[in-house]
Order: C-alpha cells, then structure tokens, then sequence
C-alpha cells in the first residue's frame, strides 16, 4: 500500500486540539434499504459477531438482512423523530455542548462526532479534523463501560484509518468510566429528578445491552464494569438490594447472552405482584432504539400484559446538564498535559523558549 501525499499541518492552524465523540451508528433513514446497509455494515464487524467468517456471511446474507431489516426498519419508524435518528440526534447535540461548556471553562477544543458505523463515519470526521489542523486527537466512546465488541471496536476503526495516514496525530482513547463520580453522579440526578416528579417504584430495573456470554467467558470486562455501575448507582441512591436489579436487553441470535435478560425479568416480577417498575439504561448514554423502542414501547407492553401496574422509563442522559459537565470533566482528566488554554499555550511557550536558550548556552560553553 502506497501513502498518499499529504500537506504539511498549516502553520497558524496547527497545533490544535480536538475531542471525538464517537457513538455506534445508527441507518440514515427509517427505511429497509438504509437499515439493511447499517446492518450489513455493522454485523459485519469481526468485533461484533465473533464466529467463523464463511459461515458467518452465509447466515448474515442468507437470512439475517433479508428478513431482519425490514422488521427493523418498523421499530426505528417508531421512535425516528422530526431531527432524525434519536441516537445521532442526541450524539451531536451532546457534541456541541461538550464544546460550549469546556469553551467556558477556558479550553480551546474542537468537538466532534462519529459513528462507528454510518455516518458521520470515523475516516470521514478525522480526515476533517486533520484539514483543520489539529494535532491532537482525544477519543471519547459514548459507552461508560468497556466491552470489545463497543469500545474496541471505535479503537480498530481509528487505527484503520490511520494505517494509512503518513501524519499521525498525537491520539489518546478513553477507554470506560464506568465508575466515574462524574458519571454516576449524573445517573443519580436524572433519577431523583424523575422520582421528584413521579414518585418512586416498587423495583428500580437497570437494563443494559447484553453479549453473548461467551464473550464474558473469553475475558471480556463488560458485564463486570456493568456490575459495578449498577452497584454504585444504586449506593448513591441508597437503594438495598431488593429495591433493584440489573438485567441485560437486546439478545440478538440463538446462542446464550448475559443474563438476567430484561423482559423475562419483567414478566417474571409482575407475576410475583411488583406493582410499579422503573427501568433505566444506564449502558446507553443517549436514548435509541434500544431504550425507545424495545424498553419503553415493548417491555411495557411485557410487563403490563403480565400483570404489572405502573411502567416507567426514565430516559438516557442525553443533553442532561450533569452529563455535559461529566462528560467535559473526564475530557478535562484526559486532556492533561495537552495545551488547551491560553495560560497552558503560554506556560508551554516560556518553558519552550527557555530550553532553547538553554540548548544555546550549553553549545556555546562546549
Ligand atoms: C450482534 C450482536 C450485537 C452485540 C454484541 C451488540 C453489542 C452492543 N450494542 C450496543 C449498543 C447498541 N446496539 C444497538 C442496536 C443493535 N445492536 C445489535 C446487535 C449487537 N449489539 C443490533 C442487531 C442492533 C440493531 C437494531 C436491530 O435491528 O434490532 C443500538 C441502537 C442503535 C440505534 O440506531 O438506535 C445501540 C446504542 C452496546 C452498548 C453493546 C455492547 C456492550
Ligand atoms: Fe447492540
Ligand atoms: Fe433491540
């Protein structure tokens, strides 16, 4: 493979300093053609689905797209709203108060978003951040904990794209914050806040995304980081353990996933008279099919024709004002070190013209 030829960083523009948001995806359109494209993209990530490519592929093409991508394309009709898909909706507004908020707090930072698959895609915002001149590159995924087939995934996508760049920037990822205060304070206000309005339930339910379980059984961190998440979260609400319990959502395919699985937990709860159940997606940091559609449209209806009284859904941290300042205050632990405002550029600057003279008295004394 040749490297192309690429213009030197501009003097003037160089030297700047952006943030990447990157969240998983989502079709342009709530359609079959245009689902079927995020599907065919997306399951077709090794990360993703971890079994033999051939058989794979013939499953994937056989019977997957073909019939799962207009059923698909219902759900997201369902939630798609006037702005467009829910997830990149609020994947870009969070963006843009991300850079408004560290903008207040002095930091000269460019925020942008990505989708890991669809658009806007990793390549296509890191080439623009590069015609911008910035030099340093920061990776925020949008999922607090880690699991390869999520945030590793966002890892290989931006070492693709550089494997074929000749000037690299300078590149940091966060890889979880699954315990963050910052975080999990958020969680906790979004939730107060929706008691305050709402009351309280019988049963708090945090529902995450699940994996297969193999992948659990392979080393992958995720269903602990799950663990601790919920664990801390219900800490910090003072809830016991028999006021909540976490589940995992969105099995996909035959084989065993994380459980308890959210739905059959519902059933299962309003069957032994839970009265009110509040479910919560704590895993997702902005509201999408999977908390609109399958938790607030189907688990409802799952958990009311089984007997349960009250379902409510307290929604995703979204543009919550508490997630702006969590998100700036972990983008602001791992800028460290990294000239973002004007003070840090001219610390940087006095201490840069000092080694020069330096650099020069000792030649000279040589
Ligand atoms: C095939 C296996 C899948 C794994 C493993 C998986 C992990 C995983 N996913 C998210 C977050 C989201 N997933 C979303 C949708 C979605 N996920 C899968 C499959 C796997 N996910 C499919 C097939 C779909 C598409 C929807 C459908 O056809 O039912 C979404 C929502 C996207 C949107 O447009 O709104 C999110 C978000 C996590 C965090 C995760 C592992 C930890
Ligand atoms: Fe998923
Ligand atoms: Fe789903």
């Amino acid at each position: 493979m040749a490297f192309r030829k690429e213009p030197p960083f501009t003097h003037g523009k160089a030297g700047k300093t952006a943030i990447v948001l990157v969240n998983l995806g989502t079709p342009d359109a709530p359609t079959t053609k245009a689902v079927r494209s995020y599907l065919k993209q997306f399951l077709s990530d090794p990360r993703v689905v971890e079994i033999p490519r051939a058989l794979w592929w013939l499953i994937l093409h056989g019977v997957i797209l073909p019939f799962r991508s207009s059923k698909s394309a219902h759900k997201y009709a369902s939630i798609w709203s006037n702005e467009g898909s829910p997830l990149k909706v609020h994947t870009s507004k969070q963006a843009i108060l991300l850079r408004g908020y560290l903008g207040q707090r002095g930091h000269q930072v460019q925020v942008a978003y990505a989708m890991r698959y669809g658009s806007p895609s990793i390549p296509e915002v890191l080439e623009q951040l590069k015609a911008d001149g910035c030099e340093r590159i920061l990776v925020l995924p949008a999922y607090p904990q880690y699991s390869a087939t999520t945030t590793a995934s966002i890892y290989d996508a931006v070492f693709a794209h550089y494997a074929q760049v000749r000037n690299v920037p300078e590149l940091r990822f966060i890889k979880h914050y699954h315990d963050h205060e910052a975080y999990i304070q958020a969680l906790k206000e979004s939730v107060l806040a929706y008691w305050a309005m709402h009351g309280t339930p019988d049963k708090l339910i945090m529902s995450f995304h699940g994996v297969p379980k193999r992948t659990l059984l392979l080393g992958d961190p995720y269903h602990c980081e799950c663990q601790k998440t919920a664990r801390l979260l219900a800490q910090q609400l003072g809830l016991g353990p028999e006021q909540y319990q976490l589940t995992f959502q969105s099995r996909f395919g035959k084989a065993e996933w994380l459980q308890p699985y959210t739905a059959p937990t519902l059933q299962k709860l309003a069957k032994q008279g839970v009265g009110r159940v509040d479910v919560m997606c704590p895993g997702f940091t902005s509201d999408c099919l999977e908390t609109l559609e399958e938790i607030a449209i189907e688990a409802k209806q799952d958990f009311l024709r089984a007997g349960g009284k009250e379902f409510h859904f307290i929604a995703c941290l979204n543009q919550a004002p508490a997630w702006i300042a969590g998100m700036a205050s972990l983008a602001e632990e791992h800028l460290i070190g990294w000239p973002t405002t004007e003070s840090e550029r001219e610390e940087l600057k006095q201490q840069a013209e000092a080694s020069r003279q330096q650099a020069m008295r000792l030649g000279a004394s040589q």
